[in-house]
Protein backbone atom coordinates (compact mmCIF):
# COMPACT_ATOMS: atom_id res chain seq x y z
CA UNK A 1 0.00 0.00 0.00
CA UNK A 2 2.72 2.40 1.01
CA UNK A 3 4.33 2.08 -2.50
CA UNK A 4 1.42 3.07 -4.08
CA UNK A 5 0.83 6.06 -1.84
CA UNK A 6 4.75 6.51 -2.64
CA UNK A 7 4.02 6.25 -6.46
CA UNK A 8 0.77 8.98 -6.41
CA UNK A 9 3.24 11.28 -4.56
CA UNK A 10 5.86 11.29 -6.84
CA UNK A 11 4.59 13.27 -9.69
CA UNK A 12 3.53 16.14 -6.90
CA UNK A 13 6.76 16.22 -6.40
CA UNK A 14 8.22 16.06 -9.52
CA UNK A 15 5.83 19.22 -9.85
CA UNK A 16 7.11 20.85 -6.92
CA UNK A 17 10.43 20.41 -8.48
CA UNK A 18 9.55 21.42 -11.83
CA UNK A 19 8.53 24.98 -10.26
CA UNK A 20 11.31 25.14 -8.01
CA UNK A 21 13.95 24.84 -11.30
CA UNK A 22 11.22 27.66 -13.19
CA UNK A 23 12.02 29.63 -10.09
CA UNK A 24 8.95 29.63 -8.38
CA UNK A 25 9.12 29.91 -4.70
CA UNK A 26 6.28 29.56 -1.84
CA UNK A 27 5.91 32.15 0.55
CA UNK A 28 5.82 31.20 4.27
CA UNK A 29 2.55 31.63 5.55
CA UNK A 30 2.97 34.30 8.21
CA UNK A 31 -0.19 34.29 10.32
CA UNK A 32 -0.46 31.90 13.47
CA UNK A 33 0.34 28.48 13.99
CA UNK A 34 -0.94 27.58 17.31
CA UNK A 35 1.15 24.59 19.06
CA UNK A 36 0.09 21.28 18.40
CA UNK A 37 1.73 19.06 20.55
CA UNK A 38 1.20 21.40 23.69
CA UNK A 39 -2.54 21.67 22.61
CA UNK A 40 -2.86 17.62 23.08
CA UNK A 41 -1.45 17.48 26.54
CA UNK A 42 -3.24 20.79 27.91
CA UNK A 43 -4.81 19.98 31.49
CA UNK A 44 -8.39 19.65 31.12
CA UNK A 45 -8.25 18.82 26.85
CA UNK A 46 -10.23 16.33 25.11
CA UNK A 47 -7.12 14.50 23.97
CA UNK A 48 -9.04 14.17 20.52
CA UNK A 49 -7.54 15.13 17.14
CA UNK A 50 -10.02 15.06 15.02
CA UNK A 51 -9.76 13.91 11.34
CA UNK A 52 -11.55 15.43 8.33
CA UNK A 53 -11.00 12.41 5.91
CA UNK A 54 -13.46 12.43 2.71
CA UNK A 55 -12.56 8.78 1.49
CA UNK A 56 -9.87 6.61 2.16
CA UNK A 57 -8.67 3.02 0.90
CA UNK A 58 -10.38 0.98 2.93
CA UNK A 59 -13.91 2.83 2.44
CA UNK A 60 -13.89 4.51 -0.62
CA UNK A 61 -16.04 7.38 -0.15
CA UNK A 62 -16.83 8.60 3.71
CA UNK A 63 -18.43 11.50 3.22
CA UNK A 64 -18.21 14.24 0.06
CA UNK A 65 -21.19 16.64 0.90
CA UNK A 66 -20.06 18.24 4.61
CA UNK A 67 -17.30 20.92 3.17
CA UNK A 68 -14.19 21.33 5.72
CA UNK A 69 -15.03 24.17 7.54
CA UNK A 70 -18.64 22.87 8.27
CA UNK A 71 -17.28 19.93 9.75
CA UNK A 72 -14.21 21.07 11.16
CA UNK A 73 -16.48 24.10 13.14
CA UNK A 74 -18.73 20.98 14.37
CA UNK A 75 -15.30 19.06 15.35
CA UNK A 76 -14.18 22.74 17.47
CA UNK A 77 -17.79 23.48 19.06
CA UNK A 78 -17.57 19.54 20.45
CA UNK A 79 -14.13 20.23 21.97
CA UNK A 80 -11.56 18.74 19.59
CA UNK A 81 -8.19 19.53 20.41
CA UNK A 82 -6.59 19.74 17.50
CA UNK A 83 -7.59 18.64 13.87
CA UNK A 84 -6.10 16.32 11.48
CA UNK A 85 -6.71 17.57 7.35
CA UNK A 86 -6.23 15.00 4.98
CA UNK A 87 -4.73 16.35 2.02
CA UNK A 88 -3.64 13.74 -0.60
CA UNK A 89 -5.86 13.72 -3.10
CA UNK A 90 -5.78 10.62 -4.94
CA UNK A 91 -6.58 8.18 -2.28
CA UNK A 92 -8.13 10.32 0.54
CA UNK A 93 -10.08 13.00 -2.04
CA UNK A 94 -8.20 15.70 0.28
CA UNK A 95 -6.27 18.95 -1.01
CA UNK A 96 -3.89 21.22 0.42
CA UNK A 97 -6.22 24.37 0.63
CA UNK A 98 -8.17 22.38 2.82
CA UNK A 99 -5.84 23.56 5.19
CA UNK A 100 -6.12 27.42 4.89
CA UNK A 101 -10.23 27.11 4.99
CA UNK A 102 -10.13 25.83 8.36
CA UNK A 103 -7.86 27.68 9.97
CA UNK A 104 -9.64 30.46 10.55
CA UNK A 105 -11.01 28.17 13.78
CA UNK A 106 -7.58 28.66 15.84
CA UNK A 107 -6.88 24.69 15.85
CA UNK A 108 -3.29 23.50 15.43
CA UNK A 109 -3.67 21.69 12.46
CA UNK A 110 -1.59 18.76 11.63
CA UNK A 111 -1.21 18.16 7.46
CA UNK A 112 -1.70 14.50 7.03
CA UNK A 113 -0.11 13.16 3.40
CA UNK A 114 2.51 11.17 2.50
CA UNK A 115 5.86 13.06 3.15
CA UNK A 116 8.67 12.14 1.34
CA UNK A 117 10.81 15.18 -0.32
CA UNK A 118 11.77 18.62 1.50
CA UNK A 119 9.95 20.76 -1.16
CA UNK A 120 6.85 18.86 0.06
CA UNK A 121 8.26 20.12 3.46
CA UNK A 122 8.38 24.00 2.20
CA UNK A 123 5.00 23.45 0.35
CA UNK A 124 3.80 22.82 3.89
CA UNK A 125 5.23 26.30 5.34
CA UNK A 126 3.36 27.90 2.91
CA UNK A 127 -0.26 26.60 4.20
CA UNK A 128 -1.29 27.05 8.49
CA UNK A 129 -0.43 23.91 9.49
CA UNK A 130 1.45 23.70 12.42
CA UNK A 131 2.01 19.69 12.34
CA UNK A 132 3.01 17.42 9.83
CA UNK A 133 2.77 13.55 9.40
CA UNK A 134 6.18 11.80 8.44
CA UNK A 135 5.63 7.54 8.00
CA UNK A 136 8.61 6.42 8.92
CA UNK A 137 7.87 2.88 6.45
CA UNK A 138 8.57 5.57 3.81
CA UNK A 139 12.12 5.76 4.26
CA UNK A 140 14.06 3.11 3.77
CA UNK A 141 17.21 4.94 4.48
CA UNK A 142 16.63 6.29 7.97
CA UNK A 143 19.11 9.52 7.28
CA UNK A 144 16.63 11.30 4.97
CA UNK A 145 13.73 10.78 7.26
CA UNK A 146 16.20 12.33 10.34
CA UNK A 147 16.79 14.89 7.55
CA UNK A 148 13.30 15.97 7.06
CA UNK A 149 12.59 15.53 10.41
CA UNK A 150 15.33 18.64 11.11
CA UNK A 151 14.46 20.72 8.00
CA UNK A 152 10.53 20.48 9.88
CA UNK A 153 12.26 21.65 13.13
CA UNK A 154 13.90 24.33 11.82
CA UNK A 155 11.43 25.83 10.06
CA UNK A 156 9.09 25.39 12.93
CA UNK A 157 6.87 22.81 11.70
CA UNK A 158 6.24 19.67 14.65
CA UNK A 159 6.66 16.70 12.89
CA UNK A 160 4.38 13.96 13.88
CA UNK A 161 6.42 10.64 13.30
CA UNK A 162 4.02 7.74 13.01
CA UNK A 163 5.15 4.17 13.53
CA UNK A 164 3.41 1.09 13.49
CA UNK A 165 5.78 -2.04 14.76
CA UNK A 166 8.52 -2.25 17.28
CA UNK A 167 11.32 -1.74 14.70
CA UNK A 168 9.18 1.94 12.82
CA UNK A 169 9.95 2.59 16.99
CA UNK A 170 13.18 2.09 17.65
CA UNK A 171 14.08 4.23 14.30
CA UNK A 172 11.40 7.39 15.61
CA UNK A 173 13.20 7.28 18.28
CA UNK A 174 16.68 7.20 16.94
CA UNK A 175 16.17 10.24 15.17
CA UNK A 176 14.70 12.17 18.63
CA UNK A 177 11.05 11.99 17.48
CA UNK A 178 9.32 13.52 20.59
CA UNK A 179 4.98 13.26 19.00
CA UNK A 180 4.72 9.96 18.03
CA UNK A 181 1.72 8.48 16.45
CA UNK A 182 1.20 4.59 16.41
CA UNK A 183 -1.02 3.78 13.52
CA UNK A 184 -3.43 0.64 14.54
CA UNK A 185 -4.36 -0.04 11.07
CA UNK A 186 -2.07 -2.93 9.07
CA UNK A 187 -1.18 -1.79 5.58
CA UNK A 188 -1.54 -4.82 3.88
CA UNK A 189 -4.94 -6.22 5.27
CA UNK A 190 -6.46 -2.64 5.73
CA UNK A 191 -7.83 -4.14 9.05
CA UNK A 192 -7.03 -2.43 12.75
CA UNK A 193 -5.91 -3.91 15.75
CA UNK A 194 -6.07 -1.31 18.88
CA UNK A 195 -3.95 -3.57 20.51
CA UNK A 196 -0.89 -2.02 18.46
CA UNK A 197 -1.07 1.15 20.21
CA UNK A 198 -1.53 -0.23 23.99
CA UNK A 199 1.45 -2.85 23.33
CA UNK A 200 3.73 -0.06 22.14
CA UNK A 201 2.77 2.59 24.40
CA UNK A 202 4.37 0.74 27.20
CA UNK A 203 7.97 1.95 25.43
CA UNK A 204 6.62 5.59 26.19
CA UNK A 205 9.18 7.48 27.82
CA UNK A 206 9.60 11.28 29.80
CA UNK A 207 9.32 14.02 27.46
CA UNK A 208 7.13 12.10 24.52
CA UNK A 209 3.52 12.50 23.29
CA UNK A 210 1.83 9.69 22.19
CA UNK A 211 -1.05 9.73 19.86
CA UNK A 212 -3.23 6.22 18.93
CA UNK A 213 -4.68 6.69 15.50
CA UNK A 214 -7.00 4.47 13.47
CA UNK A 215 -10.30 2.52 14.04
CA UNK A 216 -11.21 4.11 16.82
CA UNK A 217 -14.76 4.10 17.22
CA UNK A 218 -16.54 4.10 20.74
CA UNK A 219 -16.07 5.64 24.24
CA UNK A 220 -14.93 2.80 25.73
CA UNK A 221 -12.03 2.24 23.34
CA UNK A 222 -11.00 6.13 24.36
CA UNK A 223 -11.22 5.99 27.72
CA UNK A 224 -9.04 2.46 27.33
CA UNK A 225 -6.58 3.83 25.36
CA UNK A 226 -6.05 6.87 27.32
CA UNK A 227 -5.99 5.03 30.66
CA UNK A 228 -3.09 3.22 28.82
CA UNK A 229 -1.34 6.36 28.50
CA UNK A 230 -1.98 7.48 25.45
CA UNK A 231 -1.95 11.68 25.27
CA UNK A 232 -4.45 12.06 22.38
CA UNK A 233 -6.18 10.08 20.05
CA UNK A 234 -7.04 10.46 16.54
CA UNK A 235 -10.46 9.83 14.86
CA UNK A 236 -11.22 10.12 11.29
CA UNK A 237 -13.61 7.78 9.94
CA UNK A 238 -16.15 6.95 12.95
CA UNK A 239 -16.70 10.55 12.82
CA UNK A 240 -16.86 11.65 8.99
CA UNK A 241 -19.72 9.00 9.03
CA UNK A 242 -21.92 11.24 10.64
CA UNK A 243 -24.00 14.06 8.24
CA UNK A 244 -22.47 15.91 11.18
CA UNK A 245 -19.23 14.97 11.57
CA UNK A 246 -19.25 17.40 15.18
CA UNK A 247 -22.37 15.08 15.99
CA UNK A 248 -20.47 12.23 16.21
CA UNK A 249 -17.45 13.59 17.86
CA UNK A 250 -19.92 14.43 21.38
CA UNK A 251 -21.32 11.24 21.35
CA UNK A 252 -17.65 9.63 21.06
CA UNK A 253 -16.67 11.88 23.60
CA UNK A 254 -19.21 10.32 25.84
CA UNK A 255 -21.82 12.58 25.58
CA UNK A 256 -20.78 15.42 27.04
CA UNK A 257 -18.90 18.68 24.40
O1 LIG B 1 -10.33 6.82 9.99
P1 LIG B 1 -9.70 6.24 11.20
O2 LIG B 1 -9.70 4.75 11.23
O3 LIG B 1 -10.24 6.87 12.47
O4 LIG B 1 -8.13 6.65 11.11
C1 LIG B 1 -7.71 7.99 11.16
C2 LIG B 1 -6.21 8.08 10.87
O5 LIG B 1 -5.53 7.32 11.83
C3 LIG B 1 -5.86 7.62 9.47
O6 LIG B 1 -6.53 8.44 8.59
C4 LIG B 1 -4.36 7.65 9.19
C5 LIG B 1 -3.36 7.37 10.04
N1 LIG B 1 -2.16 7.52 9.45
C6 LIG B 1 -2.36 7.89 8.18
C7 LIG B 1 -1.43 8.18 7.18
C8 LIG B 1 -1.92 8.60 5.98
C9 LIG B 1 -3.27 8.68 5.74
C10 LIG B 1 -4.22 8.39 6.73
C11 LIG B 1 -3.75 7.99 7.96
Amino acid sequence: MLEKFRRAKQAEVDELIRLRDAGHRHLPFDGPRPKFGAALTRPGTSGIIAEYKRASPSRGDINLSVPPLQACRGYAEAGACALSILTESTYFKGSLGFLSEVAPLGLPLLRKDFIIHPLQVEATMATPASAILLIVRMFDDLDELAQLHALCLTNGLEPVVEVFDERDLDRAKEIGSTIIQVNNRDLDTLTTDLGRCLDMVRRKEDGEIWIGASGISTPEQVSTLKAAGLDALLIGTALMQYENPGQGLVRLSGGQS
